[in-house]
């Protein structure tokens, strides 16, 4: 790779100096030539200066621009250099990017040596405008207190009861959705029914508010989704859109639309905020105040100047970010592996049976009703299932941080002031020297000692993140998860339409299975 980058480099330079030898060809081509000559030398200097004096830097993979090349497939290219160096850069005239698989260099970053690895002024510019002074945005301070605030709300008896009982609702009504399907013997997107339904849970849960996406209706909520998926993807463009500043200045492209998009959210979630806000003082009972914004409204009532309504929102909007895909992508890749390997869909369905002592002619409300704590702990199979499905299609594929000092890294590797640093969940868990032989091959079993599920380091396993900043919504994520899949597989049996083809992703923020899940579902007799 750094062979080919070094010949792209002299190529570039030799093009040039051939076509400026004639005068008539500069003044005819020389807005092309100059410019192509100028790149070739500053790649060559580039590549001589970071592959040839610093010696001590992560091997050069290439120029951050492959990834653009290789957008499509990103994750599968970001792990074939992987398994070539598990540390390695990829470089650009005005930022160094490092990339890491090894589990020392993981630890290192995420809690070792916390203090050096944050979002950093970078992420933060490109996020703000969308998620504020919110908890994935920030650092330091901010992020300290808001992390304080939500540790205690996420371990709170009120949201976990509220969470849980809205979990089973929607997965009531999720059942209702597919029982159409199988009645109408419809081929299914079980990706899209259950990104509605996870929403549907996450805007009660964050809000108190029903969507009712999965049955269309509420068309003030479908616009405020929209505007938000349509602003995540713009923000994601942002990292590769070397001109945005400049398009928001101007206010023209996908800037404008995103400047529109975030009007919408607003005016969504600050009329939210007032409504909340007068019913409060009206209402006395706790009732109907559970969900996450209420209970940051009850907090702000002791702190109001710094919990202004603008604080509240950047709060709520990455709530919405942190819960709105990842659980439904996660249940999606669950899926399509248990149709490719139809014993393991059988074995995860008998161990639902035996935990929640479900016969054949339950219904769905007497069925969510066993789906208790007591009930889940004991299908240690599937929460093994879906930590396969996480190691193999981790929902946050690659993260990133910046560097804030200069560093080395365990495995001896400078890192510099300003270096973005990332570890890749993707490719980690495709690594045969971290999983063995069998990395690619989707194993439960690997999880389990004598069928019980036994952790491991979360600096290998890392789709939740680790240290000081890992995933908030753990235990909440894996317990819809867990819901959904329990209510899925007691009544249904899912057969892919297609069984010889192959999904893919479509590479973005999260891990989006490309074109859906499409699958047919038939009833569950056993
Ligand atoms: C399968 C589901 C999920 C996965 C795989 C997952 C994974 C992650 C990852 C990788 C991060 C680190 C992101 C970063 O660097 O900024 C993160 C952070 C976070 N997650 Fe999750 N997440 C899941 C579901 C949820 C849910 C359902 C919630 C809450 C409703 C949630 C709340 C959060 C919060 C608040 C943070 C920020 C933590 C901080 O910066 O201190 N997550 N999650």
């Amino acid at each position: 790779m750094g062979a080919l980058f070094f010949a792209s480099a002299i190529a570039f330079l030799l093009i040039g100096c051939f076509f400026t030898t004639s005068f008539f060809v500069i003044l005819v081509l020389g807005a092309i030539i100059l410019p192509v000559t100028l790149f070739g030398a500053v790649l060559l200097l580039i590549y001589v200066k970071e592959s040839v004096v610093e010696k001590l830097r992560p091997p050069v993979a290439g120029l951050s621009l492959s990834q653009l090349i290789h957008f499509k497939k990103l994750f599968d290219y970001q792990t074939s250099l992987a398994r070539k160096y598990p540390t390695y850069r990829l470089i650009m005239p005005s930022q160094t990017d490092v990339y890491t698989v090894d589990p020392a260099n993981v630890e290192h970053i995420l809690k070792t040596n916390f203090s050096n690895y944050g979002k950093g002024q970078y992420n933060y510019d490109i996020m703000k405008d969308l998620f504020g002074d919110g908890i994935f945005a920030v650092d330091g301070d901010k992020w300290r207190h808001q992390r304080k605030l939500a540790s205690y709300e996420f371990s709170t008896k009120v949201l976990r009861d509220f969470s849980t009982a809205v979990f089973r609702a929607n997965a009531a009504k999720l059942v209702a959705n597919v029982s159409e399907a199988v009645a109408a013997n419809k081929m299914m997107d079980l990706q899209d029914v259950l990104m509605k339904s996870t929403l549907d849970s996450i805007f009660k849960v964050g809000f108190g508010v029903d969507l009712n996406s999965l049955s269309g209706s509420d068309e003030f909520g479908n616009q405020f989704t929209k505007a938000f998926d349509d602003s995540n993807v713009i923000i994601y463009w942002r990292y590769v859109d070397l001109f945005w500043k400049i398009k928001r200045f101007l206010n023209i492209g996908l800037e404008a639309s995103l400047k529109r998009n975030i009007k919408v959210m607003d005016d969504f979630v600050f009329q939210l905020i007032r409504c909340k806000r007068e019913k409060m003082k009206t209402e006395k009972s706790d009732e109907g105040k559970e969900d996450i914004l209420s209970r940051f409204l009850i907090e702000s009532e002791k702190d109001p100047e710094n919990m202004t309504d603008q604080y509240l929102r950047d709060i709520i909007l990455n709530f919405m970010l942190a819960g709105k895909d990842s659980s439904a992508n996660t249940l999606t890749w669950f899926f399509y592996m248990l149709c490719k390997h139809p014993l393991i869909q059988e074995k995860v369905a008998q161990e639902v049976k035996q935990a929640t002592k479900a016969d054949d002619n339950i219904s769905i409300g007497e069925f969510t009703e066993r789906i208790t704590e007591e009930a889940m702990d004991k299908m240690q199979y599937l929460h093994a299932a879906l930590t396969e499905t996480l190691r193999l299609y981790p929902a946050v594929p690659v993260d990133g941080k910046n560097s804030f000092k200069d560093d080395i890294l365990p495995d001896g590797f400078k890192i510099k002031k300003g270096d973005g640093v990332n570890y890749m969940a993707y490719a980690m868990g495709r690594m045969t020297y971290i999983w063995g032989d069998d990395a690619e091959e989707f194993r439960p079993e690997r999880w389990l000692e004598n069928g019980v599920f036994r952790p491991e380091s979360l600096f290998k396993f890392t789709a939740f993140q680790a240290g000081p900043r890992i995933c908030l919504g753990k235990e909440f994520a894996y317990r819809q998860m867990k819901i959904l899949a329990t209510v899925l597989l007691n009544f249904f049996k899912f057969k892919l339409v297609d069984e010889r083809k192959n999904a893919t992703y479509r590479t973005m923020f999260t891990l989006h299975m490309d074109q859906g899940l499409h699958l047919f579902a038939f009833h569950r007799l056993n």
